[in-house]
């Protein structure tokens, strides 16, 4: 079911820094910020050669990453995105087999545009996973 690893998030407490540090420290090719309201965050996304590093912000008073960062103060690893090629069946699948869907189960679209979902950490090894589908 799962295919490639589209990306993996890292939440962090100053965006414009994570931005300079990947791209002058690291020497990596770095996007500019892209507000996504619908979910709570900012992003910025790292282009690697084989995968992406996808830098998060909150945005708004009720992102679901600010608890994470109280906890974490300097950020850290938020969470994967695998690839699927049919949300929907995914969906369907893991929920048969007693999985969590975060929020109301509905796929919304992402940062690329493409439908998303999130996988409750606790079923799966204590790892936030988003599926995206392409
Ligand atoms: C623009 C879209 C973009 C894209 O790629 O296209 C994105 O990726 S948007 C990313 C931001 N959106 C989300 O993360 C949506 C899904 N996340 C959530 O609904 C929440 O973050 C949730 C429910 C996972 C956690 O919310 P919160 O931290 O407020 O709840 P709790 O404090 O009650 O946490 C419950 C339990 O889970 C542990 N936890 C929280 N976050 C993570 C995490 N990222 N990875 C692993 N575990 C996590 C937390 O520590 C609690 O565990 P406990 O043992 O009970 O302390
Ligand atoms: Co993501």
């Amino acid at each position: 079911m799962i295919g490639r690893l589209n990306h993996v998030a890292i939440a962090v407490p100053d965006l414009e820094a994570a931005a300079k540090t990947y791209r002058e420290t690291l020497g990596a090719k770095v996007s500019e910020p892209q507000a996504e309201p619908d979910h709570g965050v900012t992003v910025v996304f790292v282009e690697l050669d084989n995968t992406k590093i996808e830098l998060l912000h909150p945005l708004g008073e009720n992102s679901p990453i600010s608890a994470f960062l109280e906890k974490n103060k300097s950020g850290g690893m938020h969470h994967v995105c695998y690839e699927v090629e049919d949300i929907l069946a995914a969906r369907d699948k893991l929920v048969a087999e007693g999985a969590r869907i975060l929020g109301d189960g509905e796929p919304k679209n992402g940062a690329h545009n493409k439908p998303v979902l999130f996988l409750h950490p606790k079923d799966f090894n204590g790892t936030l996973v988003e599926l995206e589908q392409v």
